[in-house]
C-alpha cells in the first residue's frame, strides 16, 4: 500500500464523513437550496484564491520539467473552466459583487486558508502535495458517488459541479497527484509525520468545509 493509501485509511473518519456528507448527498440529488449552495460558492471561490497559490508553489517546488508542466496545465484549466462556473453561478443566484471579492470569511474557509498559506510557504514538495491530493482526491471521492451523468441532477448549476470533478482529464489527474506522493514519500520519520499532520488537517477541513455549508445562513457570520 503506498503512503497516500495508507493516509486515507488513516484519517477515514472524516474522509469518509465529508464524502458521505448531507451536503453532498443534496446536491447529487439536486436538493440543494440556492441559500447553501450560494454561501458554499462564495466560501470556496476564496478557498480557489489560496488552492490556485498552492498550485503555483507546486510548479515551483517541483523536482523536474514534467512535474511542472502537469501542475501549469491543472493552473490554466482552473483559471478557465472552473472560474467560469464560479461567474455563471454568482449571475444566476444574484451574488452581489462584494461576496464575490472579498466576503467575510466563516471559520473553516480562514482556517483553510491558513493551512494552505503556510503549507505553501514551506517550499516543501511533500507538504504541498498533501494538501493538493487531501482536495483534488476527496472531491473526485464525492463525485464519483453521482453515477453516471445520466443521473445527475438536472440543474447546470449542480451538475457542472459534479462534472469538474467527475470527468477522465480529472481522474487522470488525482490518479498522477496520487503517484507523484507516494513518489517523494519522506525517508526521514519526522518529516514523514509532519506530512501526514498535513493530509490528516487537509481531511479535518475538508469536512468542516461541508460542515459550515450546511449552518443556516443567519448562522454563518
Ligand atoms: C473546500 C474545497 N476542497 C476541494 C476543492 C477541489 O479543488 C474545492 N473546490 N473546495
Amino acid at each position: 500500500m503506498g503512503f497516500a493509501e495508507e493516509l486515507k485509511n488513516q484519517y477515514a473518519e472524516d474522509w469518509d464523513a465529508a464524502v458521505n456528507h448531507p451536503f453532498v448527498d443534496q446536491l447529487l440529488d439536486g436538493s440543494l437550496s440556492d441559500d447553501h449552495l450560494r454561501g458554499y460558492l462564495v466560501q470556496d471561490y476564496q478557498f480557489c484564491d489560496a488552492f490556485t497559490a498552492l498550485l503555483g508553489q507546486a510548479v515551483a517546488s517541483a523536482p523536474s520539467l514534467p512535474s511542472r508542466l502537469v501542475f501549469a496545465a491543472v493552473l490554466g484549466a482552473f483559471a478557465s473552466d472552473e472560474n467560469t462556473y464560479f461567474q455563471d453561478c454568482f449571475n444566476e443566484l444574484d451574488v452581489p459583487e462584494a461576496d464575490r471579492a472579498a466576503p467575510a470569511l466563516g471559520p473553516a474557509t480562514r482556517n483553510f486558508d491558513h493551512l494552505m498559506r503556510s503549507t505553501l510557504a514551506t517550499r516543501s514538495y511533500p507538504k504541498v502535495l498533501a494538501v493538493l491530493l487531501v482536495a483534488e482526491w476527496l472531491y473526485g471521492d464525492w463525485a464519483a458517488r453521482a453515477g453516471e451523468p445520466a443521473r445527475w441532477p438536472a440543474h447546470a448549476k449542480h451538475a457542472e459541479w459534479i462534472r469538474l470533478h467527475n470527468n477522465p482529464e480529472y481522474n487522470a489527474w488525482v490518479t498522477w497527484l496520487r503517484d507523484e506522493f507516494d513518489a517523494v514519500e519522506p525517508v526521514d520519520v519526522a518529516e514523514r509525520q509532519g506530512v501526514a499532520a498535513t493530509f490528516a488537517e487537509a481531511v479535518r477541513l475538508e469536512r468542516a468545509f461541508f460542515d459550515a455549508a450546511l449552518v443556516p445562513a443567519d448562522a454563518s457570520v
